[in-house]
């Protein structure tokens, strides 16, 4: 089955705060952007990557592909307004049926083990979403109210968010709505039941500059392992 990963990295990074979007900042001298796609590359040598950047940023792009990467598989593409729109401009890329996997750029501690789980759940079932359990309490906000709502009833959702393309492509048809933070809640507008699969801990979203400094530690971590 062909392979995509539409890979995001359209966004200017608001909540980190950085002239540079957080996408090409450096954790171990190389940028957040190296890593996840390296960690895809290694995933199936049969997958190609669809790389969103925003316009004024595509020649960073380019200089991080020439530097560390096989350019025959990647393309780039344009960003949109929102992530949804990033999407769509990566989805019009498949030139082929296959299995599509959306992951946000700036998760670059994901491993291969989860590409390969959302891949078989998603051939499978035709969509699998990475989730992790919450360890916080919860409560759910009314107006001026609030109440308690059972933890192990929420789960914090992750990517890459898989699909089969003849589910994807369809779903992406519909108009867009502010409530369209993934492709999870794009597909379930569109009628179908999504798929969860185990996520994991260390594939954090980063998001804010202590997102950057966590990143950092949790990459030395596993690369301390790797050498073990
Ligand atoms: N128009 C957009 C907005 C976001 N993204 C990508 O979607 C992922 C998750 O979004 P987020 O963390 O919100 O990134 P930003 O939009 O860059 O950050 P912020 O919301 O703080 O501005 C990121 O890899 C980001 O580059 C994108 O491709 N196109
Ligand atoms: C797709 C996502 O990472 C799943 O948790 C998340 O919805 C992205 O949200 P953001 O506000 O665009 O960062």
């Amino acid at each position: 089955m062909k392979k995509y990963a539409i890979i995001v990295a359209g966004g200017v990074g608001t909540r980190m705060e950085s002239a540079t979007p957080k996408q090409f900042l450096l954790l171990h001298d190389k940028p957040v952007l190296y890593y996840t796609i390296r960690t895809f590359l290694e995933a199936y040598d049969d997958l190609k990557i669809i790389l969103v950047l925003p316009e004024d940023y595509t020649d960073m792009g380019r200089e991080i592909i020439d530097a560390y990467f096989d350019y025959n598989r990647i393309q780039i593409t344009a960003g949109g307004e929102t992530r949804f729109h990033s999407v769509k401009n990566g989805l019009r890329l498949l030139d082929e049926d296959g299995i599509v996997f959306v992951h946000d750029g700036v998760r670059c501690l994901l491993t291969t083990e989860l590409i390969h789980r959302c891949y078989e759940k998603a051939l499978e079932n035709g969509s699998a979403i990475p989730v992790v359990p919450v360890k916080d309490s919860v409560r759910l906000l009314s107006g001026e109210s609030n109440e308690a709502i059972e933890r192990n009833r929420v789960v914090l959702v992750q990517t890459p968010q898989t699909f089969h393309s003849r589910i994807l492509l369809p779903a992406f048809e519909i108009d867009y709505k502010e409530r369209f933070t993934d492709e999870a809640s794009v597909v379930e507008s569109f009628g179908l039941k999504i798929e969860l699969v185990g996520g994991e801990e260390n594939n954090i979203k980063i998001t804010r500059p202590i997102d950057l400094v966590a990143a950092e530690s949790l990459l030395s971590m596993a690369q301390s392992l790797h050498n073990d």
